[in-house]
């Protein structure tokens, strides 16, 4: 029912064969299915409940999934920061409701189950962090041992405490991000272990159905659909998937595809803003929204022609406009999400400030991970608790009340 093939040069693989990249061109591979064949109705699929798997006829795994109950995330309308923002239909969808507290859970349950699937008897990424967390979480229900890379001093707590109690081997590489994908891809590649990075095709599978959850929530396609954007998967991921919900039929419109990047890592927007064929990786990526510190995205060829494709574009926002938004989101939605989540909302504030969107889109942002996957960044920002003596004198006199 599904092949792998080549995004650049069309070569098909048999779908056992355990490949990342092409390997007559050295490109990036995705999962294509015979949608003709597929027997599968919207109808059928409202009938079951919001999840990942409800969309298993075009997911990749024949086996039964290694599964936490990942997806069915909520839709919420943002009418309070729509309102300041004059976006009467923004909308987010809070990825960090997964049971790991991030988007990853869904690409997870599909990898790991491929892993399974495959008869791998590892597995094995390099991380920001939640990537990690996520791995852990599916080998430990899947029964498998995994490995994780991650950038030594540059993980938010939460995510490194997930890894570790999870039971990963968690190895802190003195380097960035990027060299530690070198490493993890070389070392599976060489010694037979699964590599579950985002290069992988089938993970992504998993990631698609955001999109399919999105417009299920909604009622119809949004106009836009907004991502933070790190290693360029998710972005790539919604945008496959949505291609083959128009192929089915289901919808009749793609949204445009919009990705915001941290200003201080964001080689994506400038390959979209600078209309180059490819993108240049940026040597010293920084940002405060550490799970998008990247500056080599692997899947930057799947993620221009998404953007590209679907009339999107691509934006960058400080590391003072994310905090920001982490504040507002927080403050005046009540939803809490980590700084990378907030920089979906915090782009569509810049675009709308700069004219470039239009007020009457229906705007879904992804915000893809929880607060509390980090909250030493929360902790800098708030003032400390108000400590007092344990009388009631003391706690009249700091809400300033009399007796
Ligand atoms: C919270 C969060 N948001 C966004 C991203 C970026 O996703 P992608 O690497 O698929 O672009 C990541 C990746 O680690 C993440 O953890």
């Amino acid at each position: 029912m599904y092949h792998l093939a080549c995004i650049h040069c069309g070569a098909e693989y048999a779908p056992g064969e355990i490949i990342y990249t092409c390997p007559k061109c050295g490109h990036l591979l995705t999962v294509d299915y015979d949608l003709d064949a597929i027997n599968v109705s919207r109808e059928a699929w409202n009938r079951r409940p919001i999840s990942v798997w409800r969309y298993r006829e075009i997911l990749p795994v024949t086996i039964p999934p290694v599964t936490l109950q990942e997806g069915g995330t909520p839709l919420y309308h943002l009418e309070r920061l729509g309102a300041e923002m004059g976006l009467p239909h923004l909308y987010a969808k809070h990825e960090g409701m997964n049971p790991t507290g991030s988007f990853k859970d869904r690409g997870m349950t599909v990898g790991v189950s491929m892993a399974v699937q495959l008869g791998m008897k590892s597995v094995a990424c390099a991380s920001t962090g939640n990537t990690s967390a996520s791995l852990a979480a599916y080998a430990a229900k899947g029964g498998i041992p995994a490995v994780v890379l991650l950038p030594a001093g540059k993980v938010a707590l939460g995510k490194v405490a997930q890894a570790l109690m999870h039971g990963a081997k968690v190895i802190a590489v003195r380097g960035n991000f990027d060299r530690s994908l070198e490493m993890v891809r070389d070392l599976c590649l060489k010694h037979g272990i699964y590599l579950l990075n985002s290069v992988n095709p089938y993970r992504l599978e998993g990631q698609k159905t955001i999109g399919f959850e999105a417009v299920d929530q909604l009622g119809d396609v949004p106009d836009r659909l907004v991502l933070p954007v790190g290693n360029a998967g998710n972005i790539s991921a919604v945008y496959k998937g949505l291609r083959e919900l128009e192929t089915l039929g289901f919808i009749d419109r793609l949204p445009m595809m919009t990705g915001i990047q941290a200003a201080g890592s964001q080689p994506l927007v400038q390959a979209i803003q600078g209309s180059l064929p490819a993108v240049v990786p940026e040597a010293n990526p920084e940002t405060v929204a550490t799970a998008i510190r990247i500056g080599a995205p692997v899947n930057g060829e799947k993620a221009l022609i998404a953007i590209r494709e679907t009339g999107g574009t691509a934006a960058s926002v400080t590391d003072e406009e994310i905090l920001a938004m982490q504040r507002d989101l927080a403050q005046k939605e009540g939803i809490g999400v980590e700084p990378a989540s907030a920089a979906s909302v915090a782009g569509i504030k810049k675009l709308v400030e700069e004219g470039r969107i239009d007020r009457d889109e229906r705007i879904v942002c992804v915000v893809t991970g929880h607060l509390l996957k980090d909250p030493e960044t929360v902790i800098r920002q708030c003032p400390p608790p108000i400590e007092i003596d344990a009388t009631e004198q003391a706690l009249l006199s700091v809400l300033h009340l009399s007796s």
